[in-house]
């Protein structure tokens, strides 16, 4: 029966065990006796060579997604008679051997701190095929980027153009840069997420952008590649994407007069199913329709039609992660009249993903040991720290006689799931496993509470005596 305290978009699901084929990756499945399977390898094979939380990457999902957005879009910007040039976002999740993947698929790789770029050459990545972002670059790593020859860097602001010329001229190099713009979209997702508001700390604005291009143009150390728009993160509908593309697109006609601008750069942010009530887009249909947008503007406006850059990473690595955690306690919470919720708490939570606490993100959830028939019970899915917005799936359906011992998996956790991850409470972060075709293997160790007590300074020996005085 349905539950009244289920949130409207939560359907009453006629088989509380089923995957949903657009949460779950793509090799996502139930064996013969109902276990969770990815990639062959069973939940439980994984649970008892891991431990659990850990989260599972399909690593085909991975690959096929990163290379289906970039065969989507060059077909579609082929059609109009141009290229893209596809940066994978690090921020969503990065490790050597993601770089290694997105590099052998044709994807570059787009860097948002020192750290993120050091993983990057760490995978043996040719520098010309990364990017640099950030809204407060230091010195250092913006030496370190010009110093390795990185392909571009993404400036935020004007103090950033001296800083960047300077290393540039020091190293004896003509850096390639992009100008961040703040195109004043605003994004239809959580306010947290949208980067082209009024109000906040990215880019440059639209009005000034000609003036800053102008710095720019006025270095010999620099080379001006074009605009770069990022309207924000988790997004549905293509209508934000071509109105940042016809906002950027007029200012990019203006700056042709004063010298050549041969890109344009429309980020990222493609949003991506956590549950049964959300509907992505198609990348297909993104590309087709953001093709026809840049079409006709550079019809409109007389030009030709500059090489797009994007920057997918939700898109190309959330899907492809399930986090395995095992439950520990259940209590059914009196919340309304006659009207419980089921409390399931695991042995992970907000340290291993904080996106439903911090934006208040809607997962799902499936037992993955087994399958049952009982009856659907509403759920929610605790963690186990020491706070009550510690939640990982605020509602789902699982079969009522879910019980400890049992192993849950989560999906869709790849983005902003480990890359967000923390010690809070002292928790070691979960090691994260790639699967496929019946192996797996660690490509992140997980930490041990030996390595949480490595970084603590201990105490002074006088500090003990004094205490026993
Ligand atoms: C500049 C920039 N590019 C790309 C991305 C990647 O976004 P997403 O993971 O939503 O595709 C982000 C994050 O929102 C970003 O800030
Ligand atoms: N961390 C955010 C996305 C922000 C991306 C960076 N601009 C999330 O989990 O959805």
């Amino acid at each position: 029966m349905r539950n009244p305290l289920a949130p409207s978009w939560l359907e009453l699901p006629s088989d509380a065990n089923a995957l949903d084929a657009s949460v779950w990756s793509q090799n996502a499945e139930r064996s013969a006796d109902g276990e969770l399977v990815i990639a062959g390898v069973a939940a439980t094979e994984l649970a008892d060579r891991f431990g659990t939380p850990v989260y599972v990457v399909d690593e085909a999902d991975v690959r096929t997604r990163a290379r289906g957005i970039r065969e989507s879009f060059d077909r579609e910007f082929g059609r109009i008679g141009s290229r893209v040039k596809v940066y994978y976002a690090g921020k969503a999740f990065l490790s050597t051997q993601v770089v290694a993947w997105m590099i052998a698929d044709g994807l570059n790789i787009d860097a948002s701190s020192g750290g993120e770029l050091a993983v990057a050459l760490a995978a043996g990545a040719d520098p010309a095929r990364l990017g640099l972002h950030g809204n407060n670059k230091s010195l250092a790593e913006i030496d370190r980027a010009v110093g390795v020859g990185i392909g571009t860097i993404v400036i935020d602001s004007l103090i950033e153009i001296e800083r960047v010329a300077d290393a540039a001229s020091r190293h004896g190099r003509v850096q390639p840069v992009r100008l961040r713009v703040n195109s004043g979209v605003h994004a239809h997702t959580h306010e947290y997420l949208a980067t082209a508001r009024e109000d906040q700390k990215f880019g440059i604005p639209l009005a000034d952008v000609a003036a800053t291009v102008a710095v720019i143009r006025s270095h010999d150390s620099l080379e001006f590649l074009g605009l770069h728009s990022h309207i924000g993160s988790q997004i549905f509908e293509s209508d934000g994407f071509a109105e940042a593309a016809r906002r950027l697109f007029a200012v990019h006609v203006e700056l042709l007069a004063g010298g050549p601008v041969p890109e344009l750069n429309l980020g990222g942010g493609f949003g991506i199913a956590y549950n049964g009530s959300d509907v992505a887009l198609p990348i297909d249909t993104l590309a087709a329709n953001l093709a026809d947008s840049v079409a006709q503007l550079a019809a409109e406006f007389g030009v030709a039609v500059p090489v797009i850059a994007i920057e997918p990473g939700r898109s190309i690595i959330g899907p492809s992660t399930t986090t395995l955690y095992t439950v520990g306690t259940i209590k059914d919470v009196l919340v309304e009249g006659t009207d419980t919720r089921k409390y399931v708490s695991v042995d992970g939570g907000m340290s291993d993903n904080i996106r439903p606490a911090l934006y208040g993100a809607d997962y799902s959830v499936r037992i993955a040991n087994r399958t049952s028939e009982s009856e659907p019970a509403l759920v929610r899915l605790a963690g186990k720290h020491c706070e009550s917005g510690d939640i990982v799936v605020h509602a789902d359906y699982l079969p009522g006689d879910v019980r400890p011992g049992d192993l849950v998996g989560v999906p869709a956790t790849g983005a902003y799931g480990w890359a967000m991850a923390s010690n809070y409470n002292y928790l070691a972060r979960p090691p994260v496993v790639a699967v496929r075709d019946g192996e797996a293997r660690i490509i992140v160790r997980g930490e041990t509470e030996d390595d949480l007590l490595s970084r603590d300074a201990g105490l002074e020996p006088v500090s003990i005596k004094d205490q026993n005085k």
